[in-house]
């Protein structure tokens, strides 16, 4: 007869660390995993559950195991009455309240340890049974103590030794000496925790069982679906996504021409499609190495291209299409999310389950689909934040929290190998396609000068990405830099965030570290640039700074993801060096944090080398500050791509912290990577979107854990001078990126970017215009650093003043 499977109770304290915990859990135990929140449930409505699980672990979270609101039901479940006790593992908070139930104190770290590594030492036996040198990470704020009294009852099983100079010896283990319940105080989920270290999973499930068998406790029954108040199997976006039934799928044949053009200038082809005149224009742009190779241009169409937009305040998303007279009726529809599953998410899901591009060229990584960028507060909304209201700026003209357009046209160039495509899903459009691709050939053809370019149109030496690049480069020679600003200096009223208030928040956010709510900050601020234009006799001559911006911007910070999106009373110009999150069209993910800055600048002219940016990016802060960001984002990734039964994603760090050089800055950057299993793209539907959805906001710009993290920061960052917004961060900190109707997608982290907002340049406008001085136009730029406990206030300043002079430059 075949037994039923083993399950686990996953307690989730609201940390970002606890699907890396189910993740080991799943592989070394082999047991069915299901997780429910900290306060999902009263003792009354779990106590029915009990009999479908074989053991409980208790996972990490922010706050303090006496606060009551940061533990919901888990105290509960070491005072469970005889008959209902299961055996249970405890990590950070979860043996935090370990000890506390036995009588320990709880008290805080003298020096906090967030991200470090310590050596554990052990008894050797119970959980640690065979385990070698164990090498862990922690990550707490807090201690626990246990007097005479207390050590009746549990026994320690591991400590470390942090020195007397900082908090003496430390508990790192404890078991109950009658009942079935262990705890650990460091995180045997971290990828840096050495393997002896994340053995006690294993060792205490053999122990679980053991007592399990011993105290003849029945087989667990199957899960009843009702009262378990979540739902067993998480859902698709797509699959959710409702669509109406006359509507069918359509098969997007892609239409395209791809040719060599070694000497094809951007900043030209851009002009060639009219970016000085046009109100909307929308470009995914590289223009230096790494990750950065494709740029991309959506080529809006009359009467055929289409934004989606939605604000987070509305319960109607909005579809506007390009180029029809201002209260056209077909322009514009809204649609009502009121039902909709998935909300504004499940709406976008069903646009795109409609739309399924084939026949492109393989090689090239955009077809037609979505650009576009999603806020940060859309992010926010997600984690189910409020986000603060009213939001400064807020005018009479509508700004989309989430704006995305979806081109049928495009063309897609390789800076590295010089292929050009002129693409189009919109079926019939091949005159456009021809017709386009000679206009961009003799473009290329203008600039190209016999010496750079072969006779036969191939390129020799591509293999290198910077020697190919041709951001700074014009018929292939290598242009200096211009160092003149865009505007004269008298145009201009640049307003920075002010030192002590920036170094106070640094403070505030240190405050909170050490009472245990966060492990990292990442504290931002914004600074405002006024371009005052002068009045001219035409009011009606639109101020359009956008590209002559954005040409400077993508001189003075060459980066992998810039990009404009120009488009639905917004303008975005980004100069990123950091990916969000891509995805292939077989399912393959990739997320690219990024933490860790220093500036290539020195105080006396000279600039740092790499051997020197080596040498500070691998200090205990900065690889700290990255860890705890790598362990966040394979939370966010473990929790899509392993959450069927059957599915495992083999989420993977395949880079841990390696210094990558960019145009001003050294940045300390890793990849992790993760695939969607066929079931879950084919028959379940999910798609890139369900990750991006669940990934939001990008865990590099709140720090960890996130939720708690993303509060805080909102409290902290109101202050105005300080170069808050009330605690909106808007398009800074948000992503931007593209969603390909072939199922492929690349998203960016909005930051070294500005943006502008039309009601605030128009609301200006209006005043200075009765004044007779002519226009202004507002752009903000964000800037900011993840704050640890080893930070210092100084420090953190100049980090986020050199991030910021990466954009500001420009107008310097
Ligand atoms: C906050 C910013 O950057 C983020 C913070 C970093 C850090 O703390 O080292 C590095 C890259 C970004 O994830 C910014 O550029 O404004
Ligand atoms: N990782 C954790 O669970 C941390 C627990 C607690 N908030 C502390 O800081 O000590």
């Amino acid at each position: 007869m075949s037994q039923p499977p083993r399950r686990i109770l996953l307690l989730d304290a609201y940390d970002s660390f606890s699907n890396n915990l189910a993740a080991l859990l799943r592989h070394t135990t082999h047991a069915q995993i299901h997780t429910t929140k900290i306060d999902t449930h009263t003792l009354p409505s779990l106590l029915p559950l009990l009999p479908s699980f074989d053991a409980i672990v208790i996972g990490p979270g922010p706050g303090t195991p006496t606060n009551p609101q940061d533990v919901g039901i888990i105290p509960y479940i070491y005072s469970l009455a005889a008959e209902h006790v299961i055996p249970v593992f405890g990590v950070c908070l979860g043996f935090q309240s370990l000890c506390l139930a036995f009588g320990g104190k709880i008290s805080r770290l003298p020096v906090v340890k967030h991200g470090q590594s310590s050596v554990i030492n052990h008894t050797g036996t119970d959980i640690f049974r065979d385990c070698g040198s164990v090498d862990a990470i922690r990550y707490h704020s807090l201690r626990a103590e246990l007097d005479e009294v207390a050590l009746r009852q549990l026994e320690v099983l591991a400590t470390a030794d942090d020195g007397e100079g900082e908090n003496g010896e430390v508990i790192m283990a404890v078991r109950h000496r009658v009942l079935p319940f262990w705890g650990v105080q460091y995180h045997p989920e971290s990828c840096c925790t050495n393997l002896d270290g994340a053995r006690v999973v294993e060792n205490w499930w053999a122990l679980a069982v053991e007592w399990l068998v011993l105290n003849k406790r029945p087989a667990s029954v199957e899960i009843p679906e009702e009262g378990w108040k979540v739902p067993l199997q998480q859902r698709s976006l797509q699959g959710s996504a409702t669509m109406d039934t006359a509507e069918k799928v359509a098969e997007l044949q892609v239409e395209y021409n791809v040719f060599h053009a070694p000497c094809l200038s951007i900043v030209e082809l851009c002009e060639l499609l009219e970016v000085k005149t046009r109100d909307e224009f929308v470009m995914l742009d590289s223009s230096a190495g790494h990750t950065g190779q494709y740029t991309i241009i959506g080529v809006f169409a009359d009467h055929l291209t289409e934004t989606i937009t939605w604000r987070i305040e509305e319960e109607v998303v909005s579809f506007q299409i390009h180029g029809y007279e201002k209260g056209n009726a077909r322009a514009k529809r809204e649609v009502s999310l009121k039902g909709v599953e998935g909300g504004v998410w499940g709406a976008i899901a069903g646009y795109m389950k409609k739309k399924k591009a084939k026949g492109g060229d393989e090689e090239c990584p955009f077809w037609g689909g979505f650009m576009g960028y999603f806020n940060y507060e859309s992010g926010v909304m997600g984690l189910g934040v409020d986000v603060k209201k009213p939001r400064p700026g807020d005018g009479a003209v509508r700004r989309p929290d989430i704006s995305l357009t979806f081109f049928e046209r495009s063309i897609v160039v390789d800076n590295v190998s010089g292929k050009v495509w002129v693409q189009s899903i919109h079926g019939g459009d091949e005159d456009w396609v021809g017709d386009m691709s000679e206009k961009v050939k003799l473009l290329a053809a203008m600039s190209i000068t016999p010496t750079t370019t072969p006779p036969n149109g191939t390129i020799s030496g591509s293999n290198s990405i910077v020697s190919q690049q041709r951001s700074n480069t014009a018929n292939g020679r290598k242009l200096p830099i211009s160092t003149e600003p865009v505007f004269p200096s008298d145009m201009l009223n640049i307003k920075r965030p002010l030192q002590e208030p920036y170094m106070e928040n640094v403070r505030r956010c240190q405050h909170e570290l050490a009472r245990g709510e966060s492990y990292e900050l990442c504290l931002t601020a914004q600074t405002t640039v006024d371009i005052h234009h002068p009045f001219t006799d035409n009011q009606q001559e639109k101020v359009d700074s956008a590209w002559k911006i954005y040409k400077h911007l993508r001189k003075r910070n060459p980066a992998p993801f810039a990009g404009i999106y120009k488009c639905s009373t917004t303008c975005l110009l980004s100069s990123s060096p950091e990916r969000f999150l891509s995805w292939d069209r077989k399912g393959k993910f990739q997320l690219r944090p990024i933490k860790g800055t220093v500036r290539k600048a020195k105080a006396d002219g000279s600039t740092v080398s790499r051997i020197e940016a080596e040498a500070v990016l691998n200090t205990p802060k900065e690889r700290a500050e990255n860890l705890m960001i790598v362990d966040l984002i394979r939370h966010d990734l473990h929790g899509v791509l392993d959450g069927q039964e059957d599915e495992d994603g083999g989420v993977k760090v395949t880079k841990l912290m390696a210094v990558e050089e960019y145009e001003t800055v050294f940045q300390l950057v890793s990849v992790i990577e993760g695939t969607m299993g066929e079931r879950m793209r084919g028959e379940l539907g999910f798609t890139g979107l369900d990750v991006l959805q669940r990934s939001l906001p990008p865990g590099s710009m709140t720090g960890a854990p996130k939720k708690r993290s993303v509060e805080i920061l909102q409290e902290i960052e109101g202050d105005a001078n300080a170069g808050g917004l009330g605690g909106e961060r808007a398009m800074y900190s948000g992503v931007m990126g593209y969603w390909c109707a072939s199922g492929s997608g690349d998203w960016s982290v909005v930051i070294r970017s500005m943006y502008r907002f039309d009601n605030e340049m128009e609301g200006v406008n209006e005043r200075r215009r009765v004044e007779g001085e002519g226009k202004v136009e507002r752009w903000r730029i964000g800037a900011g650093g993840a704050v640890t406990a080893l930070s210092d206030p100084e420090g953190e300043w100049e980090e986020m003043l050199t991030k910021l002079n990466s954009t500001l430059a420009v107008f310097l």
